[in-house]
């Protein structure tokens, strides 16, 4: 029953609160990370609002401090992920039809809870849980996810607004119907906001989930699952499970009714993700719906005519905030011959300030890599570095697992601009630098275009302003966001819409309009109210008659 159009206000970005010594936040946060680390949650999947276990427990530890159990998760397999599936479309025809007022309260209310009652602990969860420091947990888990949801939420109702015309004696109407069948959201360990907003943007468009998070990622998700609940979220509109990726693909994509899949993670799974899809097309009731943000190497280019400090502070923080672990982290840069020498200097200065540690210590700047896995492969580019002598390693270098996953933010010069640390996405605390020659602007920026077939991110730096326009030319589709004088990293849900293409993804933009279109499906109806009773063309008449 539709008794009214309501209205939402227009979202502004949550404020990011600052945690300063001596200010409030950071009491409140000092006090969730010490009753978190007293605590030791156990965790269920959510399958149809039910909490399941398995007989397989699974520990989780900080990545900074191994030793310590935050908690256990119960694995599930093909039993559980069969479940997830019934109960998405057992929910279904209910959530679908409730009103777009009543959804949208859910995950209105879900930002609101976030951003006051859960705030301290569901930061604490992803700091301790990813190794993230608190500002950095902060822009994340807190404000990022608190934007989507509300950014989203306006979006949405923006979309519903969107009619077609009607000539007269007839009503056209769009209806944005959800997809047919159910969605899978499969989210990657680095972010928490993106791991909450690939269920959920899916889910307000009416479309019930299977969600599927990284196994690093387990404990914040449980979080976001429990404020989704208290907000709440029906039964089985979004079903948490926690099983083997091969697992998940080999029921979820043989299934009928799957209809979409929400994915951010690496371009390799994504690739094999979409092959799978397409050898099963013969099984699914509808096209699936393909959204996968995935990989990144992300350049910082600068011209000769680039401040030195804003240089040195867009590498320091775009390479090494969260250890490099941003899709969006700058991982290759090139620096003019006539001022590299004294932005490596600057460069230098800030890196060798860098702390690193727990993230209950909050002078620690970097933290520990997120895995054993990640670590070695990190650790594996880094010695491959250091036994090449077309490379030299100007800081860093050194790692160290005995306590957690540390690596030192580590800075690569190399004089061949193909070398495999400027090409392949490490995904970790390493930034590899090439100096090219300051006159050859033009060339250079034909070499960023082509190293890399990823095109997620990438920076210009530059005081003047046909080398600023030059390169946003030149670079249009090596990057899906290109910043001008700032670190390629930190996009704002409503003021930079994110997502790159080439072998960084399909670049639906998370946070927008454009990604919720995907999970939507148009009606168009017409209604004509004085239909004709003949088949006659006015023309038909005979001019003799
Ligand atoms: N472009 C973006 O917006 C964006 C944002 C964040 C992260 N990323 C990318 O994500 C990657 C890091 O995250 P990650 O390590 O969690 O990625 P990942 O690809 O290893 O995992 C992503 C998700 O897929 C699951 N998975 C892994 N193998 C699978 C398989 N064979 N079948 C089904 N599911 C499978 C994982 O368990 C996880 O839930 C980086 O490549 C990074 O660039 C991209
Ligand atoms: N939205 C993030 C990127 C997410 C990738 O990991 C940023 O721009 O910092």
């Amino acid at each position: 029953m539709n008794l009214g159009y309501f209205n939402y206000p227009q979202p502004a970005n949550e404020p990011v609160q600052h945690y300063a010594p001596g200010s409030p936040e950071r009491a409140a946060l000092k006090k969730a990370l010490s009753d978190a680390r007293q605590t030791t949650l156990d965790i269920p999947m959510v399958i149809g609002g039910e909490f399941v276990k398995t007989a397989k427990k699974v520990s989780i530890h900080p990545p900074h401090e191994i030793g310590h159990t935050l908690g256990h998760y119960y694995e599930g397999g093909e039993q559980e992920i069969n479940a997830a599936i019934d109960a998405a479309l057992q929910a279904k025809e209910s959530w679908e039809n409730m009103s777009w007022e009543d959804r949208a309260g859910i995950f209105l209310k879900t930002a609101d809870l976030i951003a006051t009652k859960y705030r301290y602990q569901f930061n604490a969860a992803t700091m301790l849980g990813q190794s993230k420091n608190a500002y950095q947990a902060e822009i994340d888990s807190a404000c990022e996810l608190i934007d989507f949801l509300r950014y989203n939420v306006h979006f949405l109702s923006e979309i519903y607004r969107q009619q077609p015309v009607s000539s007269p004696g007839v009503h056209n109407r769009t209806e944005w119907r959800a997809l047919e069948g159910f969605v899978l959201a499969l989210t990657p360990f680095n972010f928490t906001a993106i791991a909450g907003n690939l269920p959920t943007s899916a889910a307000m468009c009416g479309n019930t989930v299977v969600w599927k998070v990284s196994n690093t990622q387990v404990y914040s998700a449980s979080w976001i699952m429990k404020i989704l609940m208290e907000a709440g979220l029906p039964a089985g509109v979004i079903n948490l499970v926690f099983v083997p990726g091969s697992t998940l693909g080999k029921v979820v994509f043989s299934h009928p009714d799957f209809a979409g899949i929400h994915f951010t993670g690496s371009s390799g799974v994504f690739n094999e993700i979409w092959k799978t899809i397409g050898a099963n097309m013969q099984v699914y009731k509808t096209y699936p719906r393909i959204v996968g943000e995935t990989g990144g190497k992300d350049f910082v280019m600068v011209h000769k005519s680039a401040d030195v400090a804003v240089t040195a502070t867009a590498l320091a923080r775009g390479a090494f905030e969260f250890q490099g672990q941003k899709c969006s982290a700058a991982s290759r840069a090139y620096l003019p011959s006539n001022i590299a020498e004294d932005i490596k200097a600057k460069l230098l200065e800030m890196v060798q300030s860098f702390k690193m540690g727990g993230v209950e210590d909050f002078g620690n700047f970097i933290n520990a890599v997120i895995d054993e896995k990640s670590f070695d492969k990190i650790a594996a580019y880094i010695d491959s570095a250091s036994n090449d002598e077309k490379v030299k390693i100007i800081a860093g270098g050194k790692y160290d697992k005995s306590k957690g996953y540390f690596i030192e933010p580590t800075i690569i010069e190399t004089s061949d601009p193909e070398y495999v640390t400027m090409c392949e996405e490490i995904f970790g605390p390493v930034l590899t630098i090439y100096v090219y020659d300051a006159d050859k602007f033009e060339e250079t920026l034909k070499l960023v275009n082509g190293t890399s077939p990823y095109a997620l991110t990438g920076s210009i730096i530059a005081r003047d302003r046909d080398a600023i326009a030059l390169a946003t030319s030149k670079l249009r589709h090596a990057a899906g966001n290109f910043y001008i004088n700032d670190k390629p990293t930190g996009a704002v849900v409503g003021q930079q819409p994110f997502g790159g293409a080439r072998a960084s993804g399909t670049n639906d933009k998370a946070g927008s309009m454009i990604n919720l279109y995907r999970w939507l499906s148009a009606r168009t109806i017409k209604e004509t109210f004085d239909p004709p009773v003949d088949y006659g063309y006015p023309f038909l008449a005979s001019d003799e008659a």
